[in-house]
């Protein structure tokens, strides 16, 4: 049994303030502060000018942005804050063409793009096919037709790419993370998409939905291999993941951890749900074949995913349940803070 340690990205550590953030947030805070220095001087411009009601829209869009950056900081919520951006930045791009004329519809395409950076593509086109017929709206009796069709026309073509891009690459990180998350022996998550799992319920805001951990160990799993080869391991290995699925909810989260060690994250199950379906798993191991003629048995550690702690924590004592089990003299389980089931 080894315990390898939990590990974190350092990637995006510099921007996030000391604590692990989704790539949405970091982007969107990214924008929204790239958007200031791009949009200021043009409204201290204005200002100085004496066009208030344009200055008072650049500002404001400024304000806006500022707010979007402390609210995502503080909360590490984004996804509201990305909608209510597209759609502020929309209409104070809108607004800008009204008052100062077709000039200004230079910025549609920079906040058009910028929509399917932070959105579904497919919502980003929505809004930006509702902020195109505004636009028109607005340019209809200010330009001729053959130069009005030049702005639907280019402004169509740059949201189908970006449409297609976003699709595409939307497809290729869904493909990429499930080939990276899955262990290639069992068909179930890695200890990657295990981390990955952990970081998420550590951030989830529903503090009713409980959870807990189960950490599971194959008992001698050594002489296994010794006296029936590699390939009659790697069945043992393949056969116990099958097992876990038929007796787990479809909620729950199957693993492989490390060589001979899964980990279930069992959703909505608080300790004595956990401790009752480890039972369960233990004795279907024990009683089931999974290689002919040798008696495979499992230890298993269960802590409750409790928010006070950090998944290193739940980890550390879940591996410490499973210590506890295989010096108890395995095929058995041991919950934390209770005793032997
Ligand atoms: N067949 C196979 N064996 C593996 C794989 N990964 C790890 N192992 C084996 O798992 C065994 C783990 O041995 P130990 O850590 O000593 O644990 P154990 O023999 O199960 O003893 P306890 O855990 O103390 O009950 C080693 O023989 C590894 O070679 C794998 O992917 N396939």
């Amino acid at each position: 049994m080894n315990r390898p340690e939990v590990a974190s990205s350092d990637r995006w550590r510099w921007l996030s303030g000391g604590r692990q953030r989704r790539q949405e947030e970091v982007i969107l805070m990214l924008l929204c502060a790239l958007s200031i220095p791009s949009i200021l001087p043009f409204g201290v411009y204005r200002m100085l000018q004496g066009s208030w009601a344009s200055a008072f829209v650049d500002m404001a869009l400024v304000i806006g942005m500022l707010v979007v950056i402390v609210h995502v900081w503080r909360t590490g919520r984004y996804h509201a804050a990305s909608l209510l951006v597209t759609i502020f930045y929309s209409t104070g791009m809108l607004v800008t063409v009204y008052l100062r004329g077709v000039a200004l519809v230079y910025w549609v395409y920079p906040t058009m793009i910028a929509a399917y950076f932070v959105l579904r593509p497919a919502m980003a086109l929505t809004i930006n096919s509702a902020a195109l017929a505004g636009l028109v709206g607005i340019l209809v009796t200010r330009l001729e037709v053959v130069n009005l069709m030049t702005v639907v026309v280019t402004i169509g073509l740059v949201n189908l790419f970006a449409y297609i891009f976003a699709y595409r690459t939307g497809l290729q990180n869904k493909e990429l993370h499930t080939a990276v998350e899955l262990d290639f022996l069992t068909g179930i998550g890695n200890r990657r998409a295990l981390e990955r799992k952990l970081a998420d319920h550590a951030q989830e805001r529903r503090p009713h939905l409980e959870s807990s951990l189960l950490l599971l160990d194959l008992d001698h799993f050594k002489d296994v291999n010794d006296q029936y080869g590699h390939a009659a391991g790697d069945k043992v290995l393949i056969r116990l993941a099958e097992l876990m699925r038929r007796h787990t909810r479809s909620s729950d989260r199957l693993f492989r951890y490390g060589g001979e060690e899964f980990a279930i994250l069992a959703s909505g199950a608080g300790l004595s749900a956990a401790a009752r379906l480890a039972e369960g798993l233990r004795a279907a191991v024990a009683a089931s074949t999974l290689l002919e003629g040798h008696p495979i048995t499992i230890s298993i550690g269960v802590t409750h995913m409790d928010k006070e702690r950090t998944p290193a924590d739940w980890l550390a004592q879940a591996d410490k349940m499973l210590y506890a089990a295989k010096q108890g003299g395995r095929n058995a389980v041991r919950v934390a803070e209770q005793e032997t089931v």
